[in-house]
């Protein structure tokens, strides 16, 4: 086992390393936004002095840490390979543009007080330990759900520190023209860092309304001022719709994609029936899955990150399926990387009698009934998430009308379903024998069952009746359509 000493830091995956960053990221953002104030407000009364001192110790502190404790066991990648071992990951540090940076930023500078007096210029070079602060942002970015929050934050900070300099910077113009010697600077009433943000906020987001310049040098500022905001801020507050735009660009296409289809059906006078209807699967769609077709999202992907997702999600499902039980498990990711979801609104016909099969379906959330008679009022089955349906004509050959199906199937409510084509699902089966076996064997299981005593039953549904007549369902008859049959409904239907 490794020794303490020896341990090593995942940066990518481990949460603790992202909580110490943020600590240095705390130091390093108390010196940039505390340096520059310090460097121009007059904060460095004696009163004040000793604090100031601790504060800087304190952040001294967590900058050594960093560049002896952790700094030198973090894990890198190299060629390809994550170098977990402990004095390579030292090697690395050492070797690296940034320990030459945390190095120079460590310089005790500070010790120049002694001769030239308390000043915070002295400390610029804590400012080199950027690099912290940017790899706490990506790292952060990498794990949080709605890493866009963290973007927008980060935006507002850039925004509040340019008005933060600028203050600095009229401060220390107002001090040069001469506090409150002219209508445009500061005057010296209240607290002076207030006011010279608030004359920021004013000036560089050109809101304006300020006491006119008068001096060359007023003038001039002023003018600067404006230019800074109108190119500098103005692109950060791009960059900051960019972010946002980027975070609700699914929303956005999912909303055209809507609007497109609406106008389409307008054009095409269709009906407002089937337009509401529409409307409905868009909506209904979009809040289930969060976006219309997942396998979009997915194809990017090299085959082994979607074989995990696929698993992650649907594997569990898919073992207990009574139709694939017996099949190679290779088999089932196989088909898990074919499905597509797809959503059908309440009332939908899936499946209609007769019709050829060229899919079937697995239920991922929601309800289909089985339904007949004349008018389709009688519900045979209701079937729940996680069965099959669909796979009776599609296991069938085309011999005899084997491949049509055998009834009609329509969503109970609002039905997410798995579609897996018969062209994918035959596939798959060609190279996988042994399971291609196991599923005929069960299709003509299912097919025997259609023989005399599913005639039985088909005979009755056209006549209204229930699903096994009035005597209840034999154990074989039940075995046949692998317990798809839904008992109270059975009862209840007994007439
Ligand atoms: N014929 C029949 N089909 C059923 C029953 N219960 C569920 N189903 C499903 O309904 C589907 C209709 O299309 P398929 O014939 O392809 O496959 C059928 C079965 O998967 C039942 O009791 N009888």
């Amino acid at each position: 086992m490794d020794s303490v000493v020896g341990v090593t830091i995942d940066p990518f995956t481990d949460r603790r390393y992202i909580a110490w960053l943020s600590l240095v990221t705390l130091a390093f953002n108390y010196n940039t936004w505390f340096i520059t104030a310090r460097l121009c407000f007059p904060y460095h009364s004696p009163g004040a002095v000793p604090l100031w001192l601790s504060l800087d110790l304190l952040a001294d502190l967590v900058y050594l840490t960093d560049s002896l404790v952790f700094q030198p066991r973090k894990q890198f990648v190299k060629a390809g390979d994550i170098i977990k071992d402990r004095v390579m990951s030292k090697k690395n540090y050492r070797e690296s543009e940034r320990f030459k940076l945390d190095m120079v930023a460590l310089l005790p500078f500070d010790l120049l007080y002694l001769q030239f007096g308390f000043k915070s210029i002295f400390r610029a070079n804590r400012l080199l330990k950027a690099d912290a602060f940017f790899e706490f942002s990506d790292r952060l970015e990498s794990i949080m759900a709605k890493a866009y929050i963290w973007r927008v934050i980060r935006t507002i900070g850039y925004l509040l520190f340019m008005l933060h300099l600028n203050a600095c910077l009229y401060y220390v113009a107002s001090d040069y023209q001469g506090i409150g010697l002219t209508k445009w600077v500061y005057s010296g009433d209240g607290s002076a860092y207030l006011r010279c943000y608030y004359f920021a906020v004013r000036s560089l987001i050109n809101i304006g309304g300020l006491n006119e310049p008068h001096t060359v040098f007023e003038i001039s500022f002023q003018m600067t001022n404006f230019f800074t905001g109108v190119f500098v801020f103005s692109s950060l507050i791009g960059q900051m719709r960019d972010v946002i735009g980027a975070a609700t660009a699914g929303q956005a296409y999912f909303r055209s994609n809507m609007d497109n289809t609406v106008a389409y059906m307008v054009t095409n006078r269709i009906p407002s029936v089937v337009q509401n209807r529409v409307r409905t699967w868009y909506t209904y769609t979009w809040d289930a899955q969060g976006m219309l077709d997942e396998s979009e999202l997915l194809d990017k992907m090299p085959l082994v990150m979607r074989t995990a997702i696929a698993v992650d999600i649907n594997l569990a499902t898919f073992q207990k399926i009574d139709l694939f039980k017996g099949c190679d498990q290779q088999m089932l990711v196989d088909m898990l990387l074919r499905l597509k979801s797809i959503v059908y609104l309440p009332g939908d016909f899936v499946v209609k009698k007769g019709d050829i099969g060229k899919e079937m379906y697995i239920i991922k959330s929601g309800a289909v009934q089985v339904v007949g008679g004349p008018d389709n009022s009688i519900i045979f089955v209701t079937l729940k998430a996680g069965c099959v349906f669909g796979e009776i004509s599609l296991l069938q050959s085309s011999k005899d009308g084997g491949n049509r199906r055998t009834a009609n199937v329509k969503a109970h409510g609002f039905a997410n379903l798995f579609v897996l084509e018969k062209k994918d699902l035959f596939d798959i089966l060609v190279h996988y024998p042994e399971s291609q076996k196991v599923l005929a064997r069960k299709g003509r299981k299912l097919m025997k069952a259609k023989g005399p005593a599913a005639a039985k039953v088909e005979e009755e549904r056209k006549k209204g009746l229930a699903l096994f007549g009035p005597k209840p369902p034999t154990p074989k008859l039940l075995r046949a359509f692998g317990g798809n049959i839904n008992r109270t409904l059975i009862d209840k239907m007994k007439v």
